[in-house]
This record gives C-alpha cells, structure tokens and sequence, in this order.
C-alpha cells in the first residue's frame, strides 16, 4: 500500500541577498492517514518552511510531496491551514467566517440547507455555535481560534496543517483547545501536522514527534512515536512513566543534541559594550540639548 503522505528528499533553498540560503536539506517524512503528526525544532530550523510545502504554498528546490498519489504543487482545499493567528476576516461573522470556505468547497454539491447545517455542524464540534453571529471583535482569542480551526474542518480536508495553532493562546485556554482538538480528531480521524515549541503539547496529542535538527540544512533527526492509548487525560499522563519517558526523549534532543549555541560575550566585551552606549547617550543628550 503507498504512503498516505509522503514527503520525499525535500531541500529548500531561498534566495536572499547574501546569496542562497539553503533552509532545508533532504526532508524525509511519510504520514500515515488518521496520524497526527507534530514538527518540534528550535526557532528558525524550518518548521513553517516543510509545512509550507505541504499546504503548497512554497515550492521545494529539490524533491517534493505526494498526497494519495498525486504531486502536491499549488494549495488546494484538501490540505486546510490553521496559523497561530487565526486570520479570520474582521467584518464577517463567525458563521460567515466558515460559510465562506464551505461555499468554496461545496459549491455545486450542497444546496443551502445542507451548506448552513454543516456550517453549524463544525461550529458545535468547536463549541462555537453559542456564538456564531458574532464578529471576530466581539469575542477572546480562544474563539477566534476555534472559529478559525471549524473553518478549516469544514472544508473537510484530507490533511489539516496548523502552524503554532495554540501559540498566542494563554495556558488555561490552550488546554482547553488541546482536549478539544483531540476529541475532535477522535471522531473525525483527521491525519495533522501541527508545529508546535511545546514539548508537553507535543506529547499529549500526537502519534509520532518530528524532531528537527537546527538550520541551515535542517532535516529531520529524530522521529519518536508515541504510543500512549487513547483518550489520553493530561492529569493521569503527568504521573504516566512512558509519557514521562517521551517527554524527556524530546527535551534530551532540543537540548543537549541539538542546543542552540547563543553568542557569549566576556565581561572585557560587555564593559566595551557598556562605554560605547555611555557615549552614545551622551551624543544624544547633547543632540537634544542643541
Ligand atoms: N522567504 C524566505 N526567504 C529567505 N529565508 C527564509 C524565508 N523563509 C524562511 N527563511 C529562513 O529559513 C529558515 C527556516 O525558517 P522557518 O520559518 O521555516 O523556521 P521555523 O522553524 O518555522 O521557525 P519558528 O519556530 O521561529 O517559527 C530560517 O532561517 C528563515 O530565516
């Protein structure tokens, strides 16, 4: 049987103005349909950059992506994509919000009765429907986000791309958002790839942890499954030996296999440092003076 996904020999080069920039370097991944897939890297190794790809925005120089069998070389509505800022469109309701990719799907195929119970339909599994008539300004960044992840599951895509989805969300709601993702993913079986930076998100909701190396030539190192059974509880996984197990197998691999060495300055270059912006304010005051 082929891959659901296969992301195969994947380099990425960008063109800057320093010369090229080769950000990715022999990606390999193969997705399985119903997985649920999470990127983790430190920041600027290429997550967005293979997610991406996959949602057919960006071009590899090398290698590429077959869904089901097919080439994946523009976007197209069966790869859904939910960004860590919702961007859903300010003047729309919620419900409008969704109704606008349901008609771009399902034109042709629903007649308006069955498009306005989908749209309701995917406002509930998000427990938005409450508040459906409501304007993206009227209601918390939580659910905006959950507006924004009903509009892409109604668009009922055969892949689900979420780039940071639950970034810019505090904790409390955050966890909210993870259980109801995996609840949803429970009764739709949706294959995911979703980025995210933490560790315990990472090992909560997926089935295999895509550990990547840090850029320039950023590749997959490290690939963990995880098989914790499901529904999985976060309270009764925190006391769970083999979730404990993962949890260290990913931060062992962010930091001490793949630290990022940040530039130490010695005390000789921080006092340099220091007598330099002392001169400066001094420039300034007397610019300001004058
Ligand atoms: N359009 C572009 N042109 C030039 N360089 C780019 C471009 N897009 C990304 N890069 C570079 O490619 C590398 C990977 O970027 P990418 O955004 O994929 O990383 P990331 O892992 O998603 O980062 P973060 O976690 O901070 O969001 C970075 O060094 C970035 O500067």
């Amino acid at each position: 049987m082929s891959t659901f996904l296969d992301i195969s020999g994947v380099d990425m080069v960008f063109p800057t103005p320093k010369g090229s920039f080769t950000a990715l370097k022999d990606v390999n991944l193969k997705i399985n349909k119903g997985e649920f897939v999470s990127l983790i890297g430190h920041s600027g190794c290429g997550k967005s950059t293979v997610l991406n790809i996959v949602a057919g925005l960006y071009q590899a120089s090398k290698g590429g992506v077959i869904l089901k069998n097919t080439e994946v070389s523009q976007p197209g509505p069966e790869r859904a994509v939910v960004f860590q800022n919702h961007s859903l469109l300010p003047w729309l309701s919620s419900y409008q919000n969704v109704e606008l990719a349901v008609k771009q799907v399902f034109a042709g195929k629903m007649n308006k009765v069955e498009m306005k119970e989908w749209i309701e339909h995917n406002l509930k599994l998000v427990h938005m429907d409450h508040a459906m008539h409501k304007r993206p300004g009227e209601i918390s960044g939580g659910m905006k986000q959950r507006v924004g992840i009903a509009r892409a599951l109604a668009m009922q895509p055969e892949v689900l791309l979420m780039d940071e989805p639950f970034g810019a969300l505090d904790a409390l709601t955050r966890a909210h958002m993870q259980d109801s993702l995996m609840e949803i993913q429970n009764q739709l079986n949706n294959t995911v790839i979703m980025i995210t930076h933490d560790v315990d998100e990472a090992v909560l909701l997926s089935d295999k942890i895509v550990m990547m190396t840090n850029g320039p030539e950023a590749t997959v190192g490290e690939i963990l499954d995880v098989n914790l059974p499901r529904p999985r509880d976060r309270l009764a996984l925190a006391e769970d030996s083999e979730y404990n197990r993962l949890r260290s197998a990913v931060l062992k691999f962010l930091y001490e296999k793949q630290r990022k060495v940040e530039p130490i300055i010695n005390s000789k270059q921080a006092s340099k440092m220091q007598d330099i912006s002392q001169k400066d304010n001094k420039i300034a005051d007397k610019v300001t003076a004058s």
